[in-house]
C-alpha cells in the first residue's frame, strides 16, 4: 500500500517506520509546513496523527478526495459528528480510534465488564488517573474519555465525567497528570470502604498505537463506512 501520513510528528515517524517495516511505501508526510502538498498526492489510505485543532480539515479533505482515512490525533470529537455524516453521504471510509494498541482495546473491554459487576452495588465508587507526556496538547486523553464512556453505560450512578476535582457523587473524576516521556498510562479505581479494585494499563512505548494503526490501515483499504475497534476487533 501507498500510504499518506498526515501529521509527522513523534506517531507520524513511528507510523512510517511499522508501515516499511510491514513492506508499504510512504506516498507523502504531510505536517504544518507543506499542507499544500496534499491537493495533488495520491496515495491508497492516510493515516492521521496531527493535532485536535488539525484533525477535522484533514479527515474531510481525504473524504472529499475519496482516501480511506484511519484517524488517531483525540481533542477534536465534538466535530466528529460532521465526519461521519459527510462520511455517509460521500461513501467513503473513515475510521477512527482514541486508541490502537490491541492492550488498550483489551483493557477497555476490561473495564466495562467491572463496571457492570461494580454498577450493581452502591458500596464503590469510581475514579480514573491517566498520565501522559508533557507534549499532550489535550486532557482529558482520549482514551480515558473511551473509559469513562464504558463506566457511564453501566454504573448509572454517574450522570459524567469531569477533569477537575469534584465532591459531587454523580461525576466521575477523570485525573490528569503530565510527567515527562510517559507514552500513557491509564487507571481505573474502583473503590469501598472494604477494598479497591484498581485495573492499570501502561503503554511502554508507542509501539503498539503505531502498528495498531498501519493494520487498520491494511485492514481498511477495501472498507466503506464510519469505521471503530469494534468493527476491526470483532471481540
Ligand atoms: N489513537 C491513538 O492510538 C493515539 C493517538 N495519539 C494522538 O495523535 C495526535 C498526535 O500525537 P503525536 O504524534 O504524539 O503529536 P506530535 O505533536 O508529536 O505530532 C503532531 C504533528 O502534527 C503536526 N501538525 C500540526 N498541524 C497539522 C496539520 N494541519 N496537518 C498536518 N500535520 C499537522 C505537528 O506540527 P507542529 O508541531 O509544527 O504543530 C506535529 O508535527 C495527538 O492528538 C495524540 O493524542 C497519539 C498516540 C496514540
Ligand atoms: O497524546 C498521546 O501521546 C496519546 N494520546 C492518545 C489519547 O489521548 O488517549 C492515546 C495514547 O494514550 C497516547
Amino acid at each position: 500500500m501507498n500510504i499518506i501520513l498526515l501529521g509527522y510528528g513523534k506517531m507520524g515517524k513511528i507510523i512510517e517506520r511499522v508501515a516499511l517495516e510491514r513492506g508499504h511505501t510512504i506516498a507523502a508526510r504531510i505536517d504544518v509546513n507543506n499542507q499544500h502538498e496534499f491537493e495533488t498526492i495520491k496515495g491508497d489510505v492516510a493515516i492521521e496523527f496531527s493535532h485536535p485543532e488539525a484533525a477535522f480539515e484533514n479527515v474531510k479533505k481525504c473524504i472529499l478526495k475519496n482516501i480511506p482515512v484511519v484517524c488517531g490525533t483525540t481533542g477534536w470529537l465534538k466535530r466528529k459528528p460532521e465526519i461521519d455524516a459527510l462520511c455517509e453521504e460521500k461513501a467513503g471510509a473513515f475510521f477512527y480510534a482514541s486508541n490502537y494498541s490491541l492492550g488498550v482495546n483489551i483493557f477497555f473491554k476490561l473495564n466495562e465488564y467491572l463496571a457492570k459487576m461494580t454498577g450493581n452495588f452502591s458500596e464503590y465508587d469510581v475514579r480514573m488517573d491517566e498520565i501522559h507526556h508533557t507534549e499532550k496538547k489535550d486532557a482529558p486523553s482520549g482514551t480515558a474519555i473511551t473509559l469513562a464512556e464504558g463506566v457511564l453505560k453501566h454504573v448509572k450512578s454517574k450522570k459524567g465525567w469531569v477533569n477537575e476535582d469534584t465532591d459531587k457523587k454523580e461525576d466521575l473524576f477523570i485525573q490528569s497528570f503530565r510527567i515527562d516521556q510517559i507514552p500513557g498510562t491509564h487507571v481505573v479505581k474502583y473503590s469501598s470502604m472494604i477494598d479497591d479494585i484498581e485495573i492499570r494499563h501502561i503503554a511502554h512505548s508507542r509501539e503498539g498505537f503505531a502498528k495498531g494503526a498501519v493494520m487498520v490501515a491494511e485492514w481498511i483499504k477495501d472498507k466503506k463506512g464510519v469505521l471503530g475497534m469494534d468493527d476491526y476487533l470483532k471481540f
